[in-house]
């Protein structure tokens, strides 16, 4: 299998067309079944995206459970930087309410006994869609390189690069390198993989080396989402910038 790659526009494009694509598998698996789950993930790639799902009309969305992918450990729940803060207020703050929202608390007292927590409910859900981005370091989730793609633990405790918690303080998430997390609850790649759906937002040229090894690259722990190269329904949304290092990429683009 190889991923499918659409390239918009513009990142404006991108989320509407990726919002749309999860849109319509999340509508049919509620035509098709009792309930719908969903991944969302977070981050500045995955802004125009959810701007765009809030938009898209007929998910019921009482009937549809939202997982998120990652959390750091130890931030306090109000952080702006936190993800269960982020979807909170950019995504399900404009949405009905859903049938449930499995929030990853990374101030649990116990890391492990959450990490058993979520592995209980997610196991009892079979994941319609999974939206999701990838890392400057081509992480997956927070699955950094060199990542774990044999652990069948649907969550897993992982140590943050120098790479990923670089590439968090410059997109303006804190206000020191120093502050990023150094420890963070992820979604593994072998749970992310058994997903129905996969739509990843990539956006920005600061992307283009990692969406060339994710897609056109060996599968390697390396580049953690070339793992997604397997998948049999993964399609990777781009704009010019980052698809601008492809193989293929039109040309006169930048
Ligand atoms: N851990 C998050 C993921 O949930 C996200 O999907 C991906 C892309 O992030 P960004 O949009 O900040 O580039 O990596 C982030 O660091």
């Amino acid at each position: 299998m190889a991923m499918k790659v659409e390239i918009l526009q513009d990142k404006l494009a991108l989320g509407k067309r990726a919002a749309g694509a999860g849109a319509s598998a999340l509508r049919q698996a509620l035509a098709e079944k009792s309930a719908a789950s969903v991944i969302v993930a977070t981050g500045a790639s995955q802004f125009e995206m959810i701007d765009a799902l809030i938009q898209e009309r007929g998910i019921e969305w009482s009937r549809v459970t939202i997982f998120h992918l990652d959390e750091y450990v130890g931030l306090p729940p109000d952080h702006p930087a936190g993800f269960r803060n982020y979807l909170q207020k950019r995504l399900l703050a404009h949405l009905p309410m859903p049938k449930d929202f499995v929030a990853i608390d990374g101030t649990a007292a116990s890391i492990a006994d959450e990490i058993t927590r979520l592995n209980t409910l997610i196991g009892m859900h079979d994941i319609d869609v999974c939206f999701a981005g990838i890392g400057e370091n081509c992480h997956l989730a927070f699955n950094d390189p060199p990542a774990d793609f044999e652990t069948r633990s649907p969550y897993i405790l992982v140590q943050l690069d120098e790479a990923c918690r670089r590439q968090q303080w410059s997109e303006g998430w804190f206000s020191t390198p120093d502050d990023v997390p150094r420890r963070a609850i992820t979604m593994s790649v072998q749970q992310i993989a058994k997903s129905g759906k996969i739509i990843l937002s990539v956006p920005d040229r600061r992307k283009a080396a990692a969406v060339k090894a994710a897609i056109e690259g060996a599968m390697t722990k390396e580049m953690p989402a070339s793992f997604l190269q397997t998948h049999t329904d993964c399609t990777i949304y781009l704009d010019p910038p980052s698809a601008s290092l492809l193989r293929h990429a039109p040309r006169g683009w930048p």
